[in-house]
C-alpha cells in the first residue's frame, strides 16, 4: 500500500488538470495544467466559423483526449515514480456537458457530415440556449405533480440532460435521430479509456433526473413533452447506471501506450468536480458545507434525509457519499464576474498601475478594495451575470450595480461584485437551513480561495460561518484519485471504500477563517437589502431583466 499511486484529472471548464496522488497520505506529488486548445466556443464553430446564438457554450472532445495524453505523462514524468506503482486512474468534469455519440461512441461532431452542425458538438454546462424547453419541462411536471420536482428545488434547470437533449430534437431532428446516445462528458472520457461507455450514477442523478429507485421519468412523462421523446430512456439514455467508485473497467493497451501508465489498471466511472472535491477535503457527515470555487460555485452538503429546498440543483441518494443524501446548489457565476469585470469593465490606468506593480488586475483590485470596510463603497450588486442557479433557478436573469456615483472606483465596484456573490452563497446557506439541512461550517476549494483572501473573509463575514481551506491545488483531481483507488480495491493496494480513502488521503489546511463580528453586523444589514432586491428582479415583481432580453432579440411583444 505504501508506495501506491494514482491518477485523478479534473476536468474544468477552460483546462484539464492531471495529479498523481500518494495513497498513503493524499499528497499531490506532481500536477500538470493542459488548457482546452479550443476552449470555450460561445461565438462560432471550429473549421467553418458558423456563428453560435447567444446562451451557447460549446466544446471539442479532442480537447479532452489531448489532457489524458499530455498531462497524464507529464505527472508521471514530474513525479519520477515507477509507473507500475500506479495502480489506477479517476476523472471528474464539469457536468452536465453532454454529446451525442454514434454506436462506436465517437462523437458526431467528428464525423465529416456533421462538423459543421453546432447540435452535434459538446454542449458545456453553460449553454444556456435550453430555456424554453426547461420552462416547458417544468411547466409539465408541475402540472403532472411528478414526485422528482421536489427532489430539484421544484425546477429543472437549462443546464441540465433532458432540456439540451430536447433543444436538439426541436432544433436539430436530423442529429436527433442521428445520436445513438446522448452522454456525459465524464462518460464519454471513461469510454475512451477503458471502451466501456457506463453512466455514473451522480450525473444521472443531478443531472438527468435519474432517482436510485425510480430510475428516470416514466415514458408517459416523456410523452407529453414531446411524443418523440416518449422512449428516449430506453433509446438515447439507455445504459447501466452505477455508483461512485465502481471499477468501470482497465486501461486499454491504446492508452497505456500513449499515457505511459500500466495496461490494465483500473479505471474509476465518472464522476462531477464538485461532487468528487468532498471526500477530498475529509467531508463524510452531514452539517458540512463543501464550496468548490471557481468560474461557478457548486455547494454540496450531506443529509440523513431527503428534503428539499427551493431551487436546490439536486438531492441524490448516494450521489456524493455512500449512504447519505447529497444536496448540491450553485451559483452559475463567480469568478466569471470578476472575470468580467477585469477584462470589460477597468480603466487602463488600472491595468498601467497593475503592471507596474508587477501584480495581475484581480490581484491589485483586491489589495485596494481591502483597503475599504464592508458598507463603505455605497454600492450593491446581483450576481446574476450568468443567471441565478440556486435558488432561483432562472438563466434569463442578468446583473445589476446599484448606488454608483461619479466617484465610484473600479476596485469598490470589484469588491461590491465579491460581495454580491458572498451574498448569492447566504441566500443558498439560508434556505437549506430553513429547509432543514444543517449547514455548521464551510469547506473551501478550487481556484478562487487560493487566490483571493479578501474573497474569503467576506464569505465568511456574510454567512457568519468559518471556513476551512483544502490543502490541495486541484481538489476535485485528488477526489477523483481517491475513486481510482476505491475502483482498483484494497486487494490491488488501494483502498475497499471511499470513507476508508478519506480517511487517510484528505488534506485541509491548519488555518481556519473566522467569521469577524464587526463585519458581520454590516453585512447581515446589507444583507437584508441584497435580499429584497433579489426577490424584487427575481421573483417576477419587475420583470425588466428579462424584457431587455426579449428586446435584444426583438421578440418583445
Ligand atoms: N485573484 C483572483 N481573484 C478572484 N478571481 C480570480 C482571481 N484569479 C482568477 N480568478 C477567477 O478564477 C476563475 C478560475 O477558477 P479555477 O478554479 O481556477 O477554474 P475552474 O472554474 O475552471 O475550475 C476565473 O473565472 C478567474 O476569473
Ligand atoms: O455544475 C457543476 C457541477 O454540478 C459544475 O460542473 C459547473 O458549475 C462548472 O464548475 P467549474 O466552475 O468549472 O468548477
Amino acid at each position: 500500500m505504501l508506495t501506491n499511486y494514482t491518477i485523478g484529472i479534473d476536468y474544468g471548464t477552460q483546462s484539464g488538470r492531471a495529479v498523481l496522488v500518494s495513497l498513503q497520505d493524499g499528497k499531490e506529488v506532481s500536477d500538470h495544467v493542459t488548457p482546452y486548445r479550443h476552449g470555450v466556443m460561445d461565438t462560432e464553430l471550429p473549421h467553418s466559423g458558423k456563428k453560435l446564438g447567444h446562451e451557447w457554450a460549446l466544446q471539442h472532445p479532442n480537447d479532452y483526449l489531448e489532457v489524458i495524453t499530455k498531462s497524464v505523462p507529464a505527472v508521471i514524468r514530474q513525479s519520477g515514480v515507477d509507473p507500475t506503482d500506479i495502480i489506477g486512474i479517476g476523472i471528474d468534469f464539469t457536468a452536465c456537458t453532454m454529446l451525442p455519440v454514434d454506436q462506436q461512441f465517437q462523437p458526431l461532431c467528428l464525423k465529416e457530415d456533421f462538423k459543421d452542425h453546432p447540435h452535434s458538438w459538446v454542449k458545456l454546462w453553460k449553454h444556456h440556449a435550453a430555456q424554453n424547453e426547461a420552462n416547458k419541462i417544468n411547466e409539465i411536471a408541475e402540472a403532472r405533480e411528478e414526485s422528482f420536482l421536489p427532489r430539484y428545488g421544484g425546477k429543472i434547470s437549462s443546464e441540465w440532460m433532458i432540456a439540451k437533449i430536447w433543444q436538439i430534437l426541436n432544433e436539430a431532428p436530423e442529429i436527433y435521430e442521428e445520436a445513438d446516445q446522448f452522454v456525459e462528458a465524464t462518460d464519454w472520457v471513461i469510454s475512451q479509456l477503458t471502451g466501456n461507455l457506463l453512466r455514473n450514477s451522480c450525473t444521472a442523478g443531478y443531472k438527468a433526473i435519474w432517482h436510485k429507485q425510480d430510475g428516470y421519468p416514466g415514458s408517459d412523462f416523456f410523452k407529453e413533452l414531446d411524443p418523440r421523446l416518449e422512449n428516449l430512456v430506453e433509446t438515447k439514455l439507455r445504459g447501466e447506471v452505477v455508483s461512485l467508485g465502481t471499477k468501470a473497467g482497465i486501461l486499454t493497451k491504446e492508452m497505456a501506450e500513449l499515457t505511459g501508465l500500466p495496461e490494465g489498471i483500473a479505471v474509476a466511472v465518472g464522476n462531477v468536480d464538485a461532487h468528487a472535491a468532498v471526500p477530498a477535503v475529509g467531508v463524510v457527515e452531514p452539517g458540512k458545507m463543501v464550496m468548490a470555487m471557481g468560474t461557478s460555485i457548486c455547494h454540496m452538503v450531506l443529509g440523513k434525509e431527503e428534503k428539499s429546498a427551493e431551487g436546490m440543483c439536486g438531492v441524490v441518494e448516494d450521489g456524493i457519499i455512500p449512504g447519505y443524501y447529497g444536496y448540491e446548489a450553485g451559483q452559475s457565476a463567480v469568478g466569471d464576474i470578476f472575470e468580467w469585470f477585469v477584462e470589460e469593465g477597468v480603466p487602463a490606468y488600472v491595468k498601467e498601475e497593475a503592471n507596474r506593480r508587477g501584480l495581475n488586475i484581480h490581484q491589485y483590485l483586491e489589495e485596494k478594495a481591502s483597503l475599504y470596510r464592508p458598507g463603505e463603497t455605497g454600492l450593491l450588486a446581483l450576481d446574476w451575470w450568468n443567471g441565478n442557479r440556486s435558488v432561483l433557478v432562472d438563466t434569463e436573469l442578468g446583473g445589476l450595480f446599484l448606488g454608483m456615483t461619479l466617484q465610484t472606483k473600479p476596485e469598490e465596484m470589484y469588491r461590491a461584485l465579491l460581495e454580491a456573490t458572498a451574498f448569492g452563497t447566504r441566500m443558498i446557506v439560508d434556505t437549506f437551513k430553513q429547509n432543514g439541512v444543517e449547514v455548521n461550517e464551510l469547506y473551501a476549494c478550487g481556484g478562487l480561495p487560493q487566490k483571493n483572501r479578501l474573497l474569503m473573509q467576506i464569505y465568511s463575514d456574510v454567512t457568519n460561518l468559518p471556513i476551512k481551506i483544502a490543502d490541495s491545488k486541484h481538489t476535485p483531481a485528488v477526489g477523483a484519485a481517491m475513486f481510482a483507488a476505491v475502483a482498483a480495491g484494497e486487494e490491488a493496494g488501494g483502498y475497499s471504500s471511499i470513507l476508508n480513502a478519506a480517511d487517510k488521503m484528505a488534506r485541509i489546511r491548519d488555518e481556519i477563517i473566522r467569521p469577524m463580528k464587526e463585519n458581520v453586523v454590516i453585512y447581515d444589514k446589507i444583507y437584508q437589502e441584497y435580499k429584497r432586491l433579489h426577490d424584487y428582479f427575481g421573483r417576477g415583481e419587475n420583470d425588466v431583466m428579462k424584457k431587455l432580453r426579449l428586446l435584444r432579440s426583438g421578440t418583445l411583444e
